[in-house]
């Protein structure tokens, strides 16, 4: 059953293997600002990254990721709308064919070119795995990436592109901090939902930051540049790998600012 992108085996026949595909707390959503209840409840988000942390990155065949070592409380989210201490196990990005697709979350109906994901895991489970099944097992950092100056950090993700090109290939990625590629403002929205791809496990508190981050155009050329298939297959370029927005089904959006 392996699920994709393509009309064959994409968003809309995810369903037939994961039935939670049309669960009450699906992702992505569009989020309607103006629908969106501000919570001075809500603290800021206390993001912690240790740089030594990165261990490698990754061809996955749906997008690339850069993973950490999530055996200490190095790297983690805490404070926002979670309670206790989230690892940082990955970050990802979901991309378009063009600029004027490729996020997952919406605004307003608006698509960006791209959607970074930073993906913790609770600690009050023993791992990642434990986590992923429970209601409160896991939050996604979720950071909008927009057309315009080059972005120096992201470069360096962009520049070990070359090493996995093809589906499978991964290599080295020490020493990388993930908050460089923070918005300076970390205003968000956040909601409950789930995971974006199979098993869409309803796990998921989502913190989607309201700033976006800079790409230029060439730098989304490069990620238009690796492939969902391996070596030896038909080449297939990685790209419109984001599911669309998913029904609210009654969610409270909620945001940290006004
Ligand atoms: C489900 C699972 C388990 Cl359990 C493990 N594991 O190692 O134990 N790995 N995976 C895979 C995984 O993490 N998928 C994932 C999918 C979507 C997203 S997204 N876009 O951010 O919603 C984040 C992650
Ligand atoms: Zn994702």
């Amino acid at each position: 059953h392996a699920w994709g992108y393509a009309a064959t085996n994409g968003p809309d026949k995810w369903a037939e293997n994961f039935p939670v595909a049309n669960g009450p707390r699906q992702s992505p959503i569009d989020i309607v600002p103006g629908e969106a209840s501000f919570d001075a409840g809500l603290k800021p988000l206390s993001l912690k990254y240790d740089p030594s942390t990165s261990i490698d990155i990754l061809n996955n065949g749906h997008s690339f990721q850069v993973t950490f070592t999530d055996d200490t409380d190095n790297s983690t989210l805490k404070d926002g709308p979670i309670s206790g201490i989230y690892r940082l196990k990955q970050f990802h990005f979901h991309w378009g064919a063009s600029d004027d697709k490729g996020s997952e979350h919406t605004v307003a109906g608006t698509k960006y070119p791209a959607e970074l994901h930073l993906v913790h895991w609770n600690t009050k489970y023993p791992s990642f795995g434990d986590a992923a099944s429970k209601p409160d097992g896991l939050a996604v950092v979720g950071v909008f990436l927009k057309i315009g100056a080059e972005n120096a950090s992201l470069q360096k993700v962009i520049d070990a592109f070359g090493a996995i090109k093809a589906k499978g290939k991964q290599t080295t990625f020490p020493n990388f901090d993930p908050a460089a590629l923070l918005p300076g403002c970390l205003d968000y929205w956040t909601y409950d939902g789930s995971l974006t791809t199979p098993p869409l496990l309803e796990s998921v508190t989502w913190i989607v930051c309201k700033e976006p981050i800079s790409v230029s155009p060439e730098q989304m050329a490069k990620f238009r540049s690796l492939l969902f298939s391996g070596d030896g297959e038909a080449e297939c370029c990685m790209v419109d790998n984001y599911r669309p927005p998913q029904p609210l089904k009654g969610r409270p959006v909620r945001a940290s600012f006004k």
